[in-house]
């Protein structure tokens, strides 16, 4: 049996999403570059990226990738409770959308949604402070499309941040698996995973790791492959990880996941392999407890 730990911080979760979007980059060169999103509460404006927020020594996430792979569904899905069949409504990103993610003390980080269409070379994207300050750089491929473009935009992607920053970790999410067969996600996965290395190999730039996930918003691989992402960020993992397999060892439970209660990502696990239907299980659970904490308002 799995033992769920985390902290709820259940009334003030509709607060937190009200404020969660800080700030909004004018980056969009089309005519809706002004619109801001509607169900996001965010507070828009043209982002300086000199403002002192921006130096917060808060871990940065980046999601990166071409128009239309999946970006903000993974934000909406994974951070504000939207439900998948909702993305196919939402509208396409113009502007860097950064967003302050505080659920606790191990949760406290920043994602930056990028819209797809951004310019290295654009004079006004300060690209060398951002990645200065990045702590992933999550690159989102539509598994479902041509994902040649893709692998040149990750290309060059990954160079220019590794130029300015070689500590950031390269996560690539190979996004929208729902639609691939088992087989084809395992060629598609090993597809790009040697083709995205043969172009670093090429550059010289084979020291560069990237980390390769299967994802969908359809499923819980989403969280448990943003999990990994952000465990990475965590800089007491071991010791987290220490601690679950003292507990697992003295209490005789199966399993143990640290979770975020209000993304359902986990922060960490004993050592142990996890296996993906106890994760579900575990997440299921956390909704059950949400809704009847819900109904009783218990908090
Ligand atoms: N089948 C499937 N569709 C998905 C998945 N994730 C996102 N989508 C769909 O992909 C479309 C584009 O999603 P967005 O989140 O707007 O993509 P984006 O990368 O933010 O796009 P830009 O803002 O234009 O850069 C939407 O219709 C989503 O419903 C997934 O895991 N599976």
């Amino acid at each position: 049996m799995s033992q769920v730990l985390g902290n709820p911080q259940l009334e003030d979760e509709d607060d937190d999403e009200e404020d969660e979007l800080v700030g909004l980059a004018d980056y969009g060169d089309g005519p809706d570059s002004s619109d801001a999103d509607p169900d996001s509460g965010a507070e828009e404006g043209v982002l300086d990226f000199s403002d002192p927020f921006s130096t917060e020594v808060k871990p940065r996430i980046l999601l990166m990738g071409l128009r239309r792979s999946g970006k903000s569904s993974i934000q909406k899905v994974v951070f504000h409770k939207m439900s998948p069949n909702e993305t196919l409504f939402l509208e396409s990103t113009n502007k860097i959308c950064r967003e302050d993610v505080s659920n606790s003390s191990f949760v406290n980080f920043q994602i930056w949604d990028f819209p797809g269409q951004i310019d290295f070379f654009d004079p006004t994207f300060d690209y060398e402070m951002i990645f200065r300050g990045t702590g992933a750089l999550i690159f989102v491929i539509d598994s479902q499309d041509d994902y040649m473009e893709a692998l040149a935009r990750l290309h060059l992607t990954v160079t220019r941040a590794y130029k300015v920053n070689t500590d950031i970790n390269f996560e690539v999410f190979i996004h929208k698996v729902d639609g691939l067969s088992d087989d084809h996600k395992i060629e598609t996965q090993r597809d790009i995973h040697q083709r995205a290395n043969d172009d670093l190999t090429d550059a010289g730039l084979e020291k560069i790791h990237l980390s390769f996930y299967l994802t969908s918003i359809y499923d819980h691989s989403i969280f448990e492959a943003f999990s990994k992402v952000v465990q990475k960020l965590i800089p007491q993992l071991p010791t987290l990880e220490n601690l679950l397999n003292i507990f697992i060892s003295n209490s005789g439970i199966e399993k143990a996941f640290l979770f975020d209660v209000v993304s359902k990502i986990y922060i960490a696990t004993d050592s142990t392999p996890v296996d993906m239907q106890t994760y579900e299980l575990c997440c299921d659970m956390i909704d059950v407890v949400i809704d009847i904490s819900c109904i009783y308002g218990a908090y």
